[in-house]
């Protein structure tokens, strides 16, 4: 039985809460530092539109990582399965989301999955549009439908931030050049992808998309099929091998569900037929997952029996 009370998934986040202590909010990015990483909050939204928030629950921040499960359906939408898959792979690395190391050892240059940060970029880059401004606003209005928030935007500080200090990024994007993989400007991708990575909203918002993902890729509210069920299903694939960078096999074992993190600490979990989750926690673990989120879940996962497996 799935969580039916706000009061005891607020149980669970005051559980969950005291190991953010031991975490650090991320800093590569300095906007990102801003925030207290104490803070913790979670939505659930299920497909017959009923939804529980517990925790700081008006906590706002940027989706970072979880962006990459957007613009991946977009991909697909836009170029169909064979052109993505030619250039970025299907499989998990074992190595950190900004690795650098098997853009040199494989050759060519081809990402391994979508979900690190040179599959990702390489994603960004197959977004169509006539400029950078038609790109970020198909982005939005992508984000729009599947939250049916149409307000939502990037924050433009921590956009801002991003750009002036993505040098490892810029050197992902390189590689990829050189195998033409990436056949763009590079500060073109580079303003797009972080605009991308900043766009920001509540746990709820979280939650609503990860809904559509959960239901198929239909939107409970209209029951529109935003997302063709097959690209759904590929990107909750992703979710499950990929989504929690090198910790996706443990998070797997002691959760079971699809699931994207990003270093603003954001997790969005989609599980299939149920629910999707929106949490936020900001302090990370070393792998650069939210440590409270990730606790939250493995509370959630024992108490409500999520996992898949
Ligand atoms: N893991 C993440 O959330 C990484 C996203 C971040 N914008 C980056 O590219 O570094």
């Amino acid at each position: 039985m799935l969580c039916q009370s706000a009061s005891e998934l607020e149980n669970l986040v005051e559980m969950a809460k005291p190991i953010a202590k031991e975490g650090k909010v991320a800093d590569y990015i300095p906007a990102l530092s801003k925030v207290d990483g104490e803070l913790l909050s979670v939505s659930l939204f299920y497909p017959d539109g009923c939804s529980y928030t517990a925790g700081d629950g008006n906590l706002i921040l940027t989706l970072q990582s979880i962006s990459k499960v957007i613009t991946l359906a977009l991909a697909l939408m836009d170029r169909g399965e064979d052109y993505v898959f030619e250039r970025v792979g299907q499989e998990p690395t074992g190595d950190p989301f900004n690795s650098i190391a098997k853009l040199e050892t494989i050759n060519p240059s081809k990402p391994l999955n979508p979900m690190i940060n040179a599959g990702a970029l390489a994603i960004t880059s197959m977004i169509g549009g006539k400029n950078g401004t038609e790109r970020i606003n198909r982005i939005l209005h992508f984000i729009h439908e599947l939250t049916g928030n149409c307000d939502l935007t990037y924050n433009s500080e921590v956009a801002r931030s991003e750009f002036d200090t993505s040098h490892l990024n810029r050197a992902l994007c390189y590689f990829m050049k050189q195998s033409s993989i990436i056949n763009e400007d590079v500060e073109e991708l580079m303003e797009l992808y972080s605009k991308q990575c900043a766009i920001e909203m509540d746990c709820l918002s979280l939650a609503k998309m990860g809904c559509v993902f959960a239901n198929n890729g239909i939107d409970p509210s209209s029951g529109r099929q935003l997302i063709p069920a097959d690209i759904s299903r590929i990107c909750k694939t992703f979710m499950v091998t990929c989504g929690m960078y090198n910790a996706s096999g443990e998070f797997a074992i002691k959760v079971g569900i699809p699931a994207k993190s990003g270093v603003s600490g954001g997790i969005m979990g989609a599980i299939p037929g149920k629910c999707g989750i929106g949490i936020f926690g900001a302090a990370l673990d070393e792998k650069g997952n939210s440590l409270a989120g990730v606790k939250l879940l493995e509370l959630m996962s024992r108490k409500y029996s999520l996992s898949m497996f």
